[in-house]
């Protein structure tokens, strides 16, 4: 896999926008990491190409909340389908207490959904849940193609989208952890041996093994996750070591997260100029890009762009996304995205504060403040921004497609900086140039005079710079909150 290991040493982070392009290009062309299957490795380009032009019909069990939600439970299910290359041929959704337990939707359904294969031509069936490895068997036995669930197709375009070392790691991890248990599903129709490498049984979510493969290939998954932990570890230390050093030089970290295509790289690039690949797609970013950027008022912070959520992430990815996303909860100021256009932007929000929930409990962390960013209003419904400035009264509208308020979200991220911040007045002599210099980056000046004895500087700073440079503070200004 030439292609893939080329990519992987292709950095996001470059400045240069044209960056952007040949990696989407590179990622429309590139195979995806084949988790666990080696023998696909002997595939060539074209035949893969032919594998992932899938057709494929959506299947979904409603079983609480209205018929909208579970008409846009559908739509994003369709959305993910295309992010993975999919062709999307027709959609079913069924009302039901629960799925069925043998076949995930009722028998009545299962015959209407082998007409609509026939009808369409399609060669795979997308379920819009996580599936038992049973249910999975018993449905494919039942209309005859492959089947997979939402969580595969996920783990799917989060493989195909990894780019660097630790992503793919990542992405493995959490691909293997959710195969092992359902290697023997992937046997019969779906094996090597019946299916043939290149037939039509290959793609989406499915890259298994043949069944009589299946005790040697679980021992090898077992060993390569252990490795796998093993190195994805070894990444996570030398990144705290960075975060560490970053933290040593107090600049404030502000994470942007939300919901996947909220706008998200979109904002970073608005703010910074950061050529950070933007696409109508699910998922692009999976490596967190870090840029820095002065505020108008002259303090630098970090803005770190980072995976997207979504409802129901699978839990195989967050476990191996955890030190990503440790990192986004770890920050001084949390920008949470949402995408304004959105027809249901409140359960957005609710599947983005229900992952860093867990996350902060489980690393018993600090909540880190959060700052609601409601993008996208050049192309919202009215009515749906009226319902999140209610929802949301401290939320900033903003569109990073048109700049639109753009002044007020930083002007708000300045405020919430600050708010922990000290005034001081400073007495610097010229001979100590550098503490003017740091006192223009870590704090917002207010008044700047030379005098005899060198420069006076009002200035507001974090508290712990103020420290620092308190052998210059002049009579009379202790500091007093700001
Ligand atoms: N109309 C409109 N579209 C926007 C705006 N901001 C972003 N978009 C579009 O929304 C899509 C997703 O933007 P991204 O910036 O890639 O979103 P993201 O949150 O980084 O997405 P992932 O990395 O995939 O999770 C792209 O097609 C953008 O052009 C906006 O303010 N208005
Ligand atoms: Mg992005």
């Amino acid at each position: 896999m030439t292609n893939e290991s080329r990519a992987a040493d292709r950095p996001l982070r470059n400045l240069d926008p044209s960056i952007g392009e040949l990696q989407l290009e590179e990622r429309s062309s590139l195979r995806r990491v084949a988790g666990l299957s080696t023998e696909l490795q002997d595939v060539n380009d074209a035949e893969y190409r032919q594998l992932r032009l899938e057709r494929v019909v959506l299947v979904g069990v409603w079983t609480e909340g209205s018929s909208a939600q579970a008409d846009a439970a559908m739509a994003e299910l369709a959305q993910l389908a295309e992010t993975a290359g999919s062709d999307v041929c027709d959609a079913l959704i069924q009302r039901r207490d629960k799925p069925d337990a043998s076949t995930y939707i009722g028998s009545g359904k299962v015959s209407v959904l082998r007409d609509v294969i026939a009808a369409t031509g399609a060669d795979t069936v997308i379920c819009d849940g996580e599936l038992t490895p049973g249910q999975l068997i018993s449905l494919e036995k039942a209309v005859n193609v492959k089947v997979i669930d939402r969580t595969a197709l996920i783990l799917d375009i989060f493989a195909q989208h990894a780019t660097s070392r630790e992503g793919k790691a990542q992405v493995s991890l959490a691909q293997m952890e959710y195969m092992l248990p359902r290697l023997r599903g992937w046997g019969e129709s779906l094996s090597r041996q019946a299916g043939g490498r290149a037939g039509s049984n290959g793609g989406v979510g499915l890259r298994g093994p043949g069944e009589t493969k299946i005790e040697t290939d679980r021992r090898r998954i077992r060993e390569r996750m252990a490795k796998l932990r093993r190195e994805i570890k070894g990444m996570k230390q030398a990144r705290d070591t960075k975060r560490h050093r970053r933290r040593a030089t107090p600049v404030p970290s502000i994470a942007i997260a939300g919901y996947t295509n909220a706008g998200k790289s979109s904002l970073l690039n608005r703010i910074t100029g950061a050529g950070v690949l933007v696409q109508n797609a699910l998922f692009a970013t999976l490596d967190p890009t870090t840029r820095r950027a002065d505020l108008p008022d002259g303090r630098t912070v970090v803005f770190t762009d980072t995976v997207g959520f979504v409802r129901h992430l699978p839990t195989q990815l967050v476990e191996a996304f955890r030190s990503t996303l440790e990192e986004v909860v770890d920050s001084e100021l949390l920008l949470h995205v949402v995408d304004g256009s959105d027809p249901m932007p409140l359960h957005q929000i609710e599947a983005v504060r229900r992952v860093i929930n867990d996350v902060v409990e489980e690393q018993g962390a600090e909540r880190p403040r959060e700052l609601v960013v409601i993008n996208k209003i050049d192309a919202a419904d009215p009515l749906v921004l009226t319902e999140l400035h209610h929802a949301v009264p401290d939320g900033v509208f903003v569109s990073a497609a048109t700049g639109e308020g753009m002044d007020e979200l930083l002007g708000a991220i300045m405020d919430i900086i600050a708010s922990g911040d000290t005034e001081v007045t400073l007495l610097v002599p010229y001979c100590r140039g550098e503490v003017i210099s740091r006192v223009h980056a870590e704090g917002a000046v207010l008044a700047e005079a030379h005098t005899q004895e060198g420069t006076r500087i009002t200035v507001r700073l974090p508290q712990s710079v103020a420290g620092e440079v308190s052998e210059f503070l002049t009579d009379g200004t202790h500091g007093g909150a700001a």
